[in-house]
């Protein structure tokens, strides 16, 4: 499990480490380690490094790392982008030899321009938790005059990302963000997460607050304490039976996708509700399946549909059973059936279209992304995946849960039917009695995992991962034996 923490969390967090250590020893182990991963970078680039520092710690971090690389026979320039500067760190890097120019406002002078542009690693110590999106105006112009060939390292945090992850700014992309001891939101939120690149944790000794995090993420050695693996007194209703209200005479490859993911990801039983255009294809494709509304422990319904020309028994069996108390997942065109809150345990799963459309009809303030879904969650009482690169898994703030957050999926899996396929795994992990933020998550995993597995490296269909998910889960189950 991965989890970041809000930066007050931090902050205090840092403050307790630093008792009893003396003043500035955390600040020479984050440099430290920093400079350790930067000379390891910079091995077989050359050795002509560029500090960019700013007016806080953050830029003190990287003062002392480039103090500790031209100590290491490192050609530093260092380049002063704030008001002002750590005092201490700035001496030392220039007793060790490097080169301090400055670009405190205005545009760039040639001196910064030509060290920038003949970089062979660049440490970005513009800003770090203590600020706030974007890069300082003056600053805008300068992820183009760094080299494609740069190595550019976030210290702590791209600079111009949201520390909080909500919000997505102009800020600096890292091929690598160097961070110490804690995640922070957003080195794991959808707004912020592609600027980070290679998330590397340098440990400078600060424990882990026993706060909730802001944001956690589930690593494949989770999933076999979370996946409802069954018994030896288990039976197909036990397990669970999943009652699937999708697709339609158009959009008939969503019940096909939605059912198959759900039968192969093990589902005790399925029951298909749907015209007979899509059952006939189902009943040759899917066997395991069951025709007709029957006693289920979950749903999942919307996706191949719109609530404006779905097929009448649909219809009917979708309202009565969102009026009801079983678990659900409301996929695709299903998002536009539900006004009110509803108490049972219910997983929407829009994509950013989607949501936005959702906000709109509920006159919500909240624009889009995480603080969007986040405040749709909170209206209605649902928990809200967000599907996209990085996926979001919002609850209600009342459960006073983390935002849940997956990055597993490769860029293939934004094709045609994959988020039919996600309905329905998502689906079966309700039936099986999973909460919908587990739930979320661990269907964001496993379909991610399985995009990779059913063609490493290559283009999927949406099918093909469907039927990966069966050989994914196991893989996942057998990787790491279940924690007693
Ligand atoms: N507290 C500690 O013990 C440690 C702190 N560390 C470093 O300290 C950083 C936090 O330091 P600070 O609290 O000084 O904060 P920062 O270094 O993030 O920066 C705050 C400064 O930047 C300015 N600023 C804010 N937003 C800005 C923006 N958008 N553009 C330009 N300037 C902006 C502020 O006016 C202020 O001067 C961490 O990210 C980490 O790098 C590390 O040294 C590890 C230990």
């Amino acid at each position: 499990m991965m989890r970041a923490y809000a930066v007050p969390a931090v902050r205090a967090a840092e403050a307790a480490a630093m008792e009893g250590l003396e003043e500035g020893e955390l600040m020479q182990r984050a440099a430290r380690g920093l400079a350790e991963v930067a000379l390891t970078r910079l091995e077989e680039r050359g050795d002509r490094v560029v500090v960019l520092a700013g007016s806080g710690d953050n830029g003190g971090d990287a003062l002392w790392a480039g103090a500790h690389l031209a100590t290491s026979d490192a050609n530093v320039v260092v380049v002063l982008v704030g008001s002002r500067e750590h005092t201490a760190g700035l001496s030392a890097a220039r007793e060790a030899g490097a080169v301090v120019l400055e670009w405190r406002s205005g545009s760039a002078a040639d001196s910064v321009r030509s060290a920038l542009a003949e970089a062979d690693v660049v440490l970005d110590g513009i800003v770090g938790i203590g600020g706030s999106p974007g890069l300082p105006d003056h600053l805008r112009e300068l992820p183009d005059l760094i080299g494609d060939e740069a190595y550019l390292i976030a210290v702590d945090l791209p600079s111009g990302c949201d520390p909080a992850g909500l919000v997505g700014a102009d800020s600096i992309f890292a091929d690598e963000t160097v961070t110490f001891s804690l995640l922070k939101p957003c080195h794991l939120m959808p707004a912020t997460e592609p600027a980070v690149g290679l998330l590397t944790v340098v440990d400078i000794g600060v424990a882990e607050p026993s706060s909730t995090p802001a944001v956690e993420r589930l690593t494949h050695d989770d999933v076999a304490d979370l996946w409802p693996v069954p018994g030896p007194a288990d039976d197909k209703y036990s397990r669970g039976v999943l009652g699937s209200i999708t697709g339609s005479s158009a959009f008939t490859g969503a019940a096909l996708l939605s059912l198959t993911a759900a039968v192969t990801a093990g589902a005790g039983m399925v029951r298909y509700v749907g015209p007979d255009h899509p059952a006939e294809l189902l009943r040759a494709a899917v066997p395991e399946a069951v025709f007709g509304d029957g006693r289920c422990q979950a749903y999942v319904f919307g996706s191949g549909w719109s609530a404006e020309d779905a097929d009448e028994t649909q219809l009917s069996v979708a309202r009565e059973q969102l009026a009801g108390d079983l678990p659900m997942v409301i996929d695709a065109g299903g998002l536009d059936l539900l006004s009110a809150p509803r108490s049972a345990p219910t997983l929407l799963t829009p994509h950013a279209g989607e949501l936005k459309r959702l906000i709109e009809r509920l006159d919500l303030d909240e624009p889009a992304g995480v603080a969007g879904a986040q405040a749709v969650a909170d209206h209605l009482s649902v928990t809200v995946l967000l599907k996209g690169a990085v996926t979001a898994v919002v609850s209600p703030s009342a459960y006073g849960q983390p935002v849940r957050t997956q990055a597993d999926a490769p860029a293939w899996l934004g094709t045609a039917g994959s988020g039919d396929v996600l309905g329905g795994l998502a689906g079966m992990l309700l039936a099986a009695g999973l909460e919908p933020g587990v739930a979320g998550a661990l269907a964001a995993l496993v379909h991610g995992a399985a995009g990779r597995r059913a063609n490493p490296g290559g283009p999927v269909r949406a099918l093909d991962v469907a039927h990966a998910l069966g050989p994914t889960i196991a893989a996942l189950l057998t990787a790491r034996p279940r924690s007693q």
